[in-house]
């Protein structure tokens, strides 16, 4: 038994089915990425994972996502908690038009926390989980916008974080990002594995295998290898894992 355990995964956009019968096991912390040419299923899988996918109409979804033995697809479960103990960081650093404060206390504020004192030990060790304390303690009351891309893409990393999830969904994370703020998620990410399970969707290739310890590869839906990342990036089982992580397509 994983953290997450998928089983027999199908999901459908009305008629077009974008996931394929997907198995497998996500362990509890660490970091799994998910790689696979534009278009194979990559966010939708992730989107899976907190239940993102009921937002849009004419989704489908057959099979079974077990979550600490509790299929996050049953009637009986409340999506609101699922998406505080599964967070998602998103491509685009999307902070909200306030301050930075109050970016990160918001989460908590909506699931019932008034007390200023509280409030400001979880933005303190939000922010500082997140790697960005030390920049803008002294500017905590200032507008979220005006902090540099990533800064922000931390500061949203601190806004899920303050809801104290056990799931960080990241959706190519650093791909607007220039190289030395992506070195700091990176790093970032490298260290909350510790805590946290980290599912992460990228591009980048290097990225992968630098930081997981688990590739998924998707193709046209279907999950064709999974595998410890050092074995997937030297030793495909799959001719198709070995052409893409080569680069001869994608
Ligand atoms: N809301 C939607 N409605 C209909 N089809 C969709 C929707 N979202 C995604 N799809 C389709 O599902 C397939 C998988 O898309 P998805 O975004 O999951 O792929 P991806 O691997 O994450 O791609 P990329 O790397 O380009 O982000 C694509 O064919 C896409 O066009």
């Amino acid at each position: 038994m994983g953290k997450i355990d998928i089983t027999n995964l199908n999901l459908f956009y009305g008629s077009f089915q974008a996931l394929i019968n997907i198995n497998f096991t996500i362990k509890e912390k660490g970091i799994t990425a998910l790689i696979g040419p534009s278009g194979c299923g990559k966010s939708t899988f992730l989107r899976v994972l907190n239940r993102m996918n009921d937002l849009i109409p004419s989704v489908k979804v057959e099979g079974q996502v077990h979550m600490d033995n509790q299929d996050i697809y049953d009637k009986s479960v409340d999506v609101v908690e699922l998406r505080k103990k599964v967070g998602m960081v998103f491509q685009k650093p999307n902070p909200f038009p306030m301050s930075i404060f109050d970016n990160v206390a918001y989460g908590p504020r909506i699931h019932g926390i008034k007390e200023k004192k509280r409030l400001e030990e979880i933005v303190e060790r939000s922010l500082k989980l997140a790697a960005l304390w030390n920049e803008v303690k002294d500017r905590l009351h200032s507008g979220a916008l005006g902090l540099s891309g990533g800064q922000q893409q931390r500061l949203c990393i601190a806004r899920v974080l303050s809801v104290e999830p056990e799931v960080l969904l990241m959706d190519e994370p650093t791909s607007a990002l220039d190289p030395i703020s992506t070195l700091k998620v990176e790093e970032l990410a490298q260290e909350l594995k510790e805590k946290y399970t980290i599912v992460i969707v990228t591009h980048n290739m290097q990225q992968a295998a630098r930081i997981s310890d688990h590739t998924a590869f998707f193709l046209n839906g279907e999950m064709i290898e999974f595998g410890e990342t050092d074995f997937i990036f030297t030793k495909p089982r799959d001719k198709r894992t070995e052409d893409y992580i080569t680069g001869r397509f994608g």
